[in-house]
């Protein structure tokens, strides 16, 4: 191996100490900010997902308020939730766990949450913003790999970035970030339809692999020295297979692991979000 790694794990456990002194700021002037969560159905790893999330409030000292509704909840069921939390005043921000069960849609549950409450950044509200240039909740995954990249000094400034994948938590809104001026990337989106992604991806100073395409990055389409940031999720006999073959850690100056590298990184945004939307109602 001679990549550098993209120490995910560590870098929150950082974050979140910086995160537990700014809640502990909020609660010396009265206010407790509180993450609620959306579960519906019953994956195991959506589950896991949400407890994690539930373990890093209480390590920060966040308020947890936890909403699960069975996998045969109807698409009303799951707005009533949505509109029970809006009214929560207890509940600074919140987030639906993605992807809902088959036969639900998540774009009219994302629309029905309060903007101001949305601690994901997928809120038509939050990537409109995004897309102006107004400050606002920002996409948990693309600020982790932002956060990742600038606690590693891996340049980002005039990087070119080949995002590979085009879902609504990492691929779609990675781009409006990384092209901010306070970024200042060329982003280049490539997914299943795209003509030659080695010839994409051997031109990138960053890689981006959100496909969920197990080993689809392989190490003769990286670029020597490139940083890799490996997103996807797929399962092999329980163990996690990224989108990144191993063989990159030998070409890439970076790699971020897969576990302990963006996933994280999400969680410690999400927390992230959260103070932020506690802080902004406080006017601190
Ligand atoms: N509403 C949302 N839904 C989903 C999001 C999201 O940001 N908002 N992203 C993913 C799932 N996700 C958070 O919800 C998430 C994925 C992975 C991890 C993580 O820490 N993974 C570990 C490995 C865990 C394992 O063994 O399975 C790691 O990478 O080290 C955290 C959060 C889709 N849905």
């Amino acid at each position: 191996m001679t990549a550098q790694i993209l120490d995910g794990k560590a870098t929150a456990a950082a974050i979140k100490s910086e995160l537990a002194a700014r809640v502990a700021a909020l609660k010396a002037k009265g206010v407790t900010p509180g993450l609620g969560t959306v579960l519906v159905g019953d994956d195991p790893g959506s589950r896991w997902y949400v407890n994690g999330k539930h373990k890093d409030c209480a390590e920060v000292g966040i308020a947890s308020i936890q909403r699960e509704l069975p996998a045969t909840a109807t698409q009303e069921d799951v707005e009533n939730v949505v509109r029970e939390l809006n009214a929560d005043p207890a509940c600074t921000g919140y987030i639906v766990q993605l992807p809902l069960p088959k036969g639900l849609d998540q774009n009219p549950v994302l629309e029905l949450m309060d903007p101001d409450k949305d601690a994901d950044g997928l809120h038509p509200t939050s990537l409109g913003r995004l897309a102006l240039g107004i400050e606002g909740p920002l996409p948990c995954t693309p600020l982790g790999i932002v956060e990742l990249l600038r606690r590693h000094d891996v340049e980002i400034d005039g990087a070119e970035v080949v995002v590979v994948g085009r879902g609504i938590t990492v691929g779609r809104s990675i781009g409006l970030l990384l092209t901010r001026r306070s970024e200042n990337a060329t982003v280049t989106l490539c997914h299943t339809g795209t003509r030659d992604l080695g010839a994409h991806l051997r031109k990138a100073d960053i890689i981006v692999a959100a496909a969920g395409v197990p080993h689809l990055v392989k190490p003769e389409d990286v670029k020597p020295g490139a940083a890799v940031l490996d997103v996807g999720v797929s399962r092999s006999e329980g163990k996690i297979v990224g989108d990144v073959h191993p063989g990159v850690a030998e070409v890439a100056g970076w790699i971020s692991p897969n576990p302990g590298g963006v996933g994280p990184m999400t969680r410690a945004m999400l927390l992230n979000n959260i103070v932020e939307a506690a802080e902004r109602r406080a006017g601190v």
